[in-house]
């Protein structure tokens, strides 16, 4: 049998304020990442998935339950435990923006003590492979967003982690940079590298992961393929339409798998749908009427989940 990348188990973790409830930013956490898969972790902002990422990274205690990385204990096996992972955190946390990238990968690989002629060969091995040698040489500060978290990727690799935690890798990145560290990350897995990934975009965790967890209010809330989740996301999308008259919002509110019919302050209307194929019979309808007017979007993350958890029973919030 193989080690799992990650096995969590009854994980929690309570923080203490004073004059206030303590809050359970974990809740008797489940996790398995298996080796060689890249796990999603979904949730909204507060689900608990930078504390988890904390915790397995060794850099906050757990108030209860266990967590195994590679195989090794993250409160008693610290070192073996760091020994092998590679951790991205998002925004610029971790980078000296007035070094330039060699600079800050030479810094971080000294602190693997790898020697000195090793850290020049696989730092310029890492510039190359995330596309950032022509710019090598020039201080962080300059850099976009998208070339700062591939940095942090390069980072995260240096000492050629077997599993690596991501954390929200691609907030606030343009569309085009956020694919290509996608593929980025696909070409690690392809190396056989574990990989847990969070993020609070359904599409991405859709496009990169072999598997899905929930997450909200510090509990896991089931595990999905990435297929369901694009599931999710076309039976809950959503169709705004203007001048729609009366006679047809009626027509719209009674079709089946129509959820609402809102009409919003500028007499836009916006029709949420809760059935596979509804949002195109929605469309049809109004196309049918004349309305010209049409566009789609994507649920939030949070519709979705107060659909999940509702057609569960489950109670998290
Ligand atoms: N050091 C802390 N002290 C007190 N409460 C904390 C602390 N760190 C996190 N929390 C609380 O724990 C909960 C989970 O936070 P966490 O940062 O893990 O969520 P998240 O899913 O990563 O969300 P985000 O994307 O917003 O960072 C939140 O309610 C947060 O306010």
């Amino acid at each position: 049998m193989t080690t799992a990348a990650v096995r969590v188990r009854g994980l929690t973790r309570e923080f203490t304020r004073r004059r206030a409830q303590p809050r359970l930013a974990l809740d008797a956490v489940d996790l398995t990442v298996e080796e060689g898969e890249v796990h999603g972790l979904l949730g909204p902002n507060g689900a608990g998935k930078t504390t988890l990422c904390k915790i397995l990274s060794t850099v906050l205690l757990p108030t209860s339950g266990t967590a195994l990385v590679n195989g090794f204990d993250v409160v008693r096996e610290t070192k073996q435990v760091r020994q092998g992972i590679g951790i991205v955190f998002g925004g610029e946390r971790g980078l000296y923006t007035r070094l330039t990238a060699r600079q800050n990968l030479m810094y971080w690989s000294a602190l693997y003590q790898q020697p000195t002629r090793v850290a020049k060969a696989r730092v310029a091995e890492l510039l190359e492979r995330m596309g950032l040698l022509e710019r090598a040489d020039d201080a962080v500060e300059t850099f976009s967003r998208g070339m700062k978290q591939r940095l942090h990727l390069a980072r995260g690799l240096i000492g050629d982690p077997r599993t690596l935690l991501l954390d929200e890798p691609t907030v606030g990145m343009d569309p085009v940079a956020a694919r290509d560290f996608r593929s980025l990350v696909a070409e690690l897995r392809g190396e056989g590298r574990s990989i847990l990934i969070t993020t609070h975009d359904m599409a991405e965790a859709e496009s990169v992961c072999d598997k899905v967890s929930l997450i909200d209010g510090g509990k896991v809330i089931g595990t999905e393929s990435p297929r369901t989740i694009g599931g999710w996301m076309s039976k809950y999308e959503r169709v705004r339409a203007q001048g729609v008259p009366e006679e047809v919002r009626a027509k719209l509110r009674a079709l089946p798998g129509v959820s609402e019919v809102r009409v919003e302050d500028d007499e836009e209307v916006l029709v949420s749908v809760d059935a596979e194929g509804a949002a195109a019979r929605v469309l049809r309808t109004l196309v049918d009427a004349g309305v010209s007017a049409v566009s789609t979007s994507r649920p939030s993350l949070e519709e979705v989940y107060l659909h999940v958890i509702g057609d569960r029973g489950l109670a998290v919030r």
